[in-house]
């Protein structure tokens, strides 16, 4: 498959070129920023010295002619871009009749409302709403063989859907609104210059109080309630859950465990029953590290992921692999079949 990626100086491109650089049936015919990009005609291991060796390409802006080009040689593009440019640029790719695989959040909510109220824009393609098939792997294997448009999902709702769904099939969660508490690494913020992020200004602290975009998303795809408050830590990548729910009355630890088995043949989660996962056990690894323990009906889970791996490029890999009708772990070094 020859994959263009849109938005490759970004944090979450530049890993996506490093996978897709390194994956035996994927190759990478082009990278893309804006057109009056400061990087454009730069090479991307100019930017990252750490791809010396292992991405050799240099980004092109995206201009009327770069279209031309990869409507003629690419057969699926990755939109490493931010929400407003990726619902822009997605309905063209598609009209080249190419397969769009965007990592922003510009496709996973329902309606223009949703967007309007969480992301600040009006919708400018809302019937693609409907056609994007959500990029939840382990949950979604079948849709996202066949989607032409897939929307990978958020860096927290990855985690907390993982943790949440086996309990919520289960049928183990009461009615009560599940506390999630969030910590991100500041890669998760971009690469762009900002005062937030900026090396003397982070400090744990959180923020999106009640209106953060990913509490509507993760409920959409739960089916349950939550309250979502995430953390920027002064670390540089990865996403610490710590997740409250209370279970029915009578739950015990064996009906919980039980629950869990439903992600037990997936190479990328990792279920660690009553053991602690941290931000040191998956920074730099595509894995979800999930832990919980129980006392009454009180039930803490806890979830770790890389958030540019799992959480973006890694979760972008798994659904390419899918269309291809390859395993979703293809290509990632290390990782043993299921
Ligand atoms: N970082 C993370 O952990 C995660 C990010 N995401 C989502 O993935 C997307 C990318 O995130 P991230 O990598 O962090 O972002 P960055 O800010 O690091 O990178 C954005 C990229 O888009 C390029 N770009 C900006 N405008 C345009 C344009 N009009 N046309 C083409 N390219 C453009 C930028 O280059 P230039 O400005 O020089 O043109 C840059 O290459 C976002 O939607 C983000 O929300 C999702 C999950 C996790
Ligand atoms: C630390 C930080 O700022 N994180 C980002 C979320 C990561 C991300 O890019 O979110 P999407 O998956 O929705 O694109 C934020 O809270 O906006």
């Amino acid at each position: 498959m020859n994959i263009v990626i849109v938005g490759a100086s970004g944090y979450s491109g530049a890993e996506l070129a490093k996978l897709i650089s390194l994956h035996d049936s994927l190759n990478l015919v082009g990278m893309y920023v804006s057109e009056n990009s400061l990087d454009k005609d730069k090479a991307l291991a100019s930017l990252y010295p750490e791809l010396n060796g292992l991405v050799d390409g240099i980004l092109s802006p995206l201009t009327q002619d770069a279209l031309n080009v990869i409507s003629q040689n690419a057969d699926a593009v990755c939109l490493c871009t931010e929400h407003s440019v990726s619902v822009e640029l997605a309905p063209k790719f598609l009209a080249m009749g190419k397969k769009v695989f965007d990592l922003s959040g510009g496709f996973r909510l329902s309606s223009n409302e949703d967007y309007e109220n969480y992301y600040g824009f009006k919708h400018t393609s809302p019937e693609l709403l409907e056609q994007a098939v959500y990029g939840l792997v382990e949950w979604q294997k079948e849709q996202i063989k066949n989607a032409q448009l897939v929307a990978v999902p958020g860096c927290y709702p990855t985690a907390a859907l993982n943790a949440l769904k086996p309990l919520k099939q289960a049928g183990l969660l009461t009615d009560d609104t599940v506390i999630i508490n969030a910590v991100s690494g500041v890669t998760g913020a971009g690469r762009k210059a900002n005062v937030a992020t900026h090396f003397c200004e982070v400090s744990l602290k959180p923020y999106g109080l009640f209106n953060h975009r990913h509490g509507p998303e993760i409920e959409k795809y739960l089916g349950h309630k939550v309250l979502f408050t995430p953390h920027l830590g002064n670390f540089k990548r990865g996403i610490l859950e710590t997740i409250y729910v209370k279970v029915k009355p009578g739950t015990t630890a064996k009906q919980i465990a039980a629950s869990y088995q439903v992600l037990a043949d997936e190479p990328l989660i990792r279920l660690l029953g009553d053991a602690i996962p941290s931000i040191k056990g998956v920074e730099n690894s595509p894995f979800v590290d999930i832990g919980w323990q129980l006392q009454g009906d009180q039930l803490i889970v806890i979830s770790a992921i890389d958030n540019l791996l799992k959480g973006a490029s890694g979760q972008a890999l798994q659904c390419i692999n899918l269309t291809l009708g390859l395993p979703a772990h293809t290509g990632f070094q290390g990782v043993k079949h299921g």
